[in-house]
């Protein structure tokens, strides 16, 4: 069997296989893995491949012991308003999902249908441009707030994955909405808005079932920073090879995510891949790193990973609730949540240590080094 992802790779064939160059020639051109479609490859590059243990054609379960599908909790939010009837049930309810799960879809959360199709089909419209068009907003520069880029963290990765992105840095800066591509630009601002609102009623949520006053996980900055995306992931020729997004969990405090109804995102459940079946109209809610640390471990930021498919284009929309303009902000366990039972199990850590580690593993699991008993 081949070996892939270790700079110089020697094929059965005989000929060397010169990763790195090929990987340069692929970000150089600008035009992501859309780009390789569009050529027509009928066999996925060798920088994508993943090692045939971990590519998704080898696992997959979405079944329980006695053979029901799982499935992540879908919470309906009417009357979860801030003096709704359901508040304390749907506070209980989110909880309990952030224990188990740190995913969960939530249903009735008051963002019109045709924002999130309108943001959607923005997306589509927008990686379906003409390379040409597309390439002026190629960068890997993280001090650009509008860049489109194929595979954060494409020369430190493993291994790449079949997928292209828009990223729109949206908070704590305002971003200048000329700064958005024209194809998305109102849709994209709609979306934000709608989804910056959201995530402020969800972190009101998160604070009341931890036991916390409403507002103090806004007040300690975990809705400051906002990054919104448009992912997309093109059709694949090879699906079992690769993946659109290898196993990982978001270092952010939490994402709130809008697909499309093609499907791929899984969450690791109990040792088993779970799909997060497309809902129409849901939104999917996950736990990042950050909120697993300040809860003390309570809420699991949970790994996940989308996996490629030869039906397509799959688009989804992430909306990352993190703020890395303040590198200097210390992050720990909450100390209302500290008893002698509950001792903190986490380091107090400085965001931009956290974010450079995190950066630095790929796409692992980076919390665990701030572990106060190893
Ligand atoms: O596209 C998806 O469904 C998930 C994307 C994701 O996990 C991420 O961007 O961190
Ligand atoms: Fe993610």
């Amino acid at each position: 069997m081949a070996e892939v992802g270790n700079g110089h790779y020697s094929s059965g064939t005989g000929h060397q296989y010169d990763r790195d160059k090929e990987v340069k020639a692929f970000d150089e051109s600008k035009r992501g893995v859309k780009g390789l479609v569009d050529a027509g490859v009928t066999k996925i590059p060798l920088f994508f491949v993943e090692p045939p243990e971990v590519a998704a054609g080898g696992w997959s379960s979405t079944d329980d012991e006695t053979g029901a599908r799982l499935n992540i909790p879908i919470i309906d939010l009417g009357g979860a308003g801030k003096a709704g009837q359901r508040r304390e049930e749907v506070a209980r309810m989110i909880g309990r999902a952030c224990e188990t799960w740190g995913f969960f879809q939530v249903v009735n959360h008051g963002i019109e249908q045709k924002v999130l199709d309108g943001m959607i089909e923005g997306g589509r419209r927008f990686h379906e441009l003409p390379g040409e068009e597309k390439m002026r907003f190629y960068s890997r520069d993280s001090k650009r707030k509008v860049r489109f880029y194929s595979n954060y963290g494409l020369y430190e990765a493993r291994c790449a994955n079949w997928r292209d992105t828009l990223l729109l840095e949206v908070a704590p800066e305002p971003l200048d909405p000329h700064e958005i591509p024209l194809t998305c630009r109102e849709e994209a601002i709609e979306c934000w808005k709608n989804m910056s609102a959201l995530g402020n009623t969800l972190l009101e949520l998160f604070s009341e079932a931890l036991g916390l006053q409403s507002s103090y996980l806004q007040n300690i900055g975990c809705s400051e920073g906002q990054v919104l995306l448009a992912h997309y992931y093109p059709a694949c020729p090879e699906p079992d090879l690769t993946l659109g997004v290898s196993k990982h969990s978001d270092p952010d405090f939490f994402t709130i995510l809008l697909q499309d109804h093609i499907g791929g995102l899984q969450v690791l459940h109990q040792g088993q891949w779970v799909n997060v079946t497309p809902v129409n109209g849901a939104l999917v809610i996950n736990i990042g790193d950050l909120l697993q640390l300040v809860s003390n471990g309570r809420f699991k930021s949970v790994e996940h990973r989308v996996t490629a498919s030869a039906v397509g284009q799959r688009i989804s929309i992430p909306c990352f609730f993190l703020n890395n303009r303040f590198p200097f902000r210390v992050y720990g366990p909450i100390k209302e949540l500290l008893t002698e039972d509950n001792p903190p199990i986490y380091k107090d850590i400085l965001l931009h240590e956290f974010l450079s580690h995190s950066r630095a593993k790929g796409l692992d699991k980076a919390l665990d080094k701030f572990k106060l008993c190893q």
